[in-house]
């Protein structure tokens, strides 16, 4: 099998790469009626295998689970998700041959294998799909061509795409089919309605490709998403604890601050984010994160080059030939940090707190959102995409670490999000060695603004507010946040 991506002509590659529409919700007036009576079976119940279930079942979905024969003899955790919660869980071979459409939500290490397990049993005609179109793309997996292949894509943590779903809303999804597999016409439909099914179209929907997916999701979460959110928690809370900021307090404005500063931006973009601060704050968060850009873009560009070229995913596929090594080791590093090691303490921290004295975290957001929209934009990824996997799932990942720091964000999102965001924080650290050596508690700990008057010079601001403004992420998002009037609080 070869990297489909690299097989294609340069001409593909921008074509599939800037295949991105963003539907309309009245394209999504049937809700799931493609699907529904339709016997849908998930391969696997784990972080989107078990939250998607319980969304399109709660949508009228007939949902059921196979799961390895293991699995199922040792009562596995996957298992006991999907027994516990009333559904019917079977062997590939019980499930597979009567399903009209087969999910597949394995890690994508075990693509592969599952893939050529389940697609013998698959009837003539089925669908096979995926949430991540990492096999089909950086593996070249071939598909049985009678069998049609699409990719519904939550942009989400699997917990969130729960959480949305309850609330009444949903999250980003990128939908697509396989150009290779489509032999009835049917896939479009079919993915349309899965979208509906776990509440995806309340949010917004793009119809989109397998390779635009893939060079863009792993972008964002070795990136901005998981990358720099580990990064930032590791770094500002060694700043304060050098500094003398109490433990308990640093461990609690960085384990909720994220949660709470990114929802704002998630409701009123950067510009929002930063208008909480006070207008020195302000100026002060833009100054600091003009620096971060700067220090910061070379490593930015080096993952997008790297995902593009192969390289990133041929490494990460060596550890995967090496059972996970570098993965390993790597997850155990980070549960040695001082930040996980430390609870939060029993201080009370205001909403606004979290923004006053988390100036230097708001510098860090600002700047790689912008950095990770930048790198993907001009590689050929549409705004729209760029925006949801940099500005609009920042706060859902960040949810991930307000309940338990970055041990919980790490195990909710897949492994190959887990493996590129240490690639980068790894790299990021001693990057910013020296920007971190002129910061001090003025700018993570305590509040900027405290015995300040609240002067600034007008020109200054006006300058700062423009750029914040004027920044294609921030036009892009005022667009599509219009249509996610079902967007509920939750700080
Ligand atoms: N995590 C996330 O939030 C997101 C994930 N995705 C994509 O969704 C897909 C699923 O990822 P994720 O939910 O993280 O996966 P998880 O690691 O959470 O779940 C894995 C599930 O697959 C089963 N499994 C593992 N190995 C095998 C195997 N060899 N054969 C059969 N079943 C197996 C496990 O069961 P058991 O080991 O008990 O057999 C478990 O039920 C991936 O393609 C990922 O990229 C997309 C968006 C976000
Ligand atoms: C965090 C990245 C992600 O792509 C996701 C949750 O969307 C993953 O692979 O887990
Ligand atoms: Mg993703
Ligand atoms: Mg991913």
């Amino acid at each position: 099998m070869a990297n489909y991506f690299n097989t294609l002509s340069l001409r593909d590659k921008l074509t599939q790469l800037g295949k991105c529409r963003f539907m309309d919700s009245s394209e999504f007036a049937d809700g799931v009626n493609a699907l529904k009576g339709k016997k849908i079976v998930i391969v696997g119940c784990g972080a989107q295998g078990l939250n998607q279930g319980l969304n399109m079942r709660d949508s009228g979905l007939d949902i059921a689970y196979t799961l390895r024969d293991a699995a199922i003899k040792e009562k596995r955790q996957s298992f006991i998700n999907a027994n516990e919660n009333g559904f019917t869980v079977g062997t590939y071979e019980e499930l597979i041959p009567s399903a009209d459409v087969v999910i597949n939500l394995t890690p994508d290490k075990q693509h592969t294998a599952v893939v050529g397990a389940v697609m013998p049993l698959m009837k003539k005609g089925a669908t096979l799909s995926y949430s991540h179109g990492f096999n089909i793309v950086e593996e070249g997996t071939q598909v049985r061509k009678d069998l049609t292949v699409i990719m519904v894509a939550p942009k989400s943590p699997g917990s969130e795409v729960r959480e949305e779903y309850k609330r009444g809303f949903g999250v980003p999804t990128l939908i697509a089919v396989h150009p290779e597999n489509d032999p009835e016409g049917k896939g479009l439909e079919q993915a349309k309605a899965y979208a509906a099914g776990t509440g995806g179209h309340k949010a917004g929907v793009l119809e989109s490709s397998f390779v635009a997916e893939v060079k863009s999701d792993l972008m964002g979460e070795q990136t901005i998403l998981c990358g720099l959110l580990q990064t930032g928690s590791i770094l500002c809370f060694d700043k304060m604890i050098e500094k003398g900021i109490d433990a308990g307090y640093a461990s609690k404005l960085i384990q909720y601050g994220w949660e709470t500063i990114t929802e704002g931006m998630k409701y009123g973009g950067i510009t929002h984010m930063m208008d909480r601060l006070s207008n020195p704050a302000k100026i002060k968060a833009f100054e600091l994160s003009e620096e971060l850009k700067d220090i910061m873009r070379p490593l930015f560009q080096k993952h997008m080059d790297d995902i593009m070229t192969g390289h990133f995913s041929k490494t990460m596929m060596e550890d995967w030939a090496n059972d996970d090594k570098n993965l390993l080791t790597w997850r155990a590093a980070t549960g040695e940090t001082a930040f996980e090691k430390t609870p939060a303490g029993n201080q009370d921290i205001t909403e606004q707190e979290f923004y006053d004295n988390g100036v230097l975290m708001i510098a860090m957001v600002r700047a790689g959102v912008e950095l990770a929209f930048e790198a993907m934009t001009e590689s050929g990824i549409i705004a729209e995409s760029a925006y949801y996997e940099s500005l609009h799932e920042t706060p859902l990942i960040a949810n991930t670490i307000a309940r338990k720091k970055l041990f919980e964000m790490n195990r909710v999102i897949s492994d190959t999000a887990e493996y590129g965001c240490y690639l980068f924080d790894h790299a990021c650290k001693p990057l910013l060695t020296g920007f971190m050596k002129n910061i001090d508690t003025d700018v993570i700990g305590k509040n900027f603004s405290e015995n300040m008057d609240n002067d600034v010079d007008n020109a200054k601001l006006i300058a700062v507010n423009k750029a914040l403004r004027e920044h294609p992420v921030e036009i892009v998002g005022a667009r599509l946040r219009e249509s996610m009037t079902a967007m509920k609080p939750i700080v």
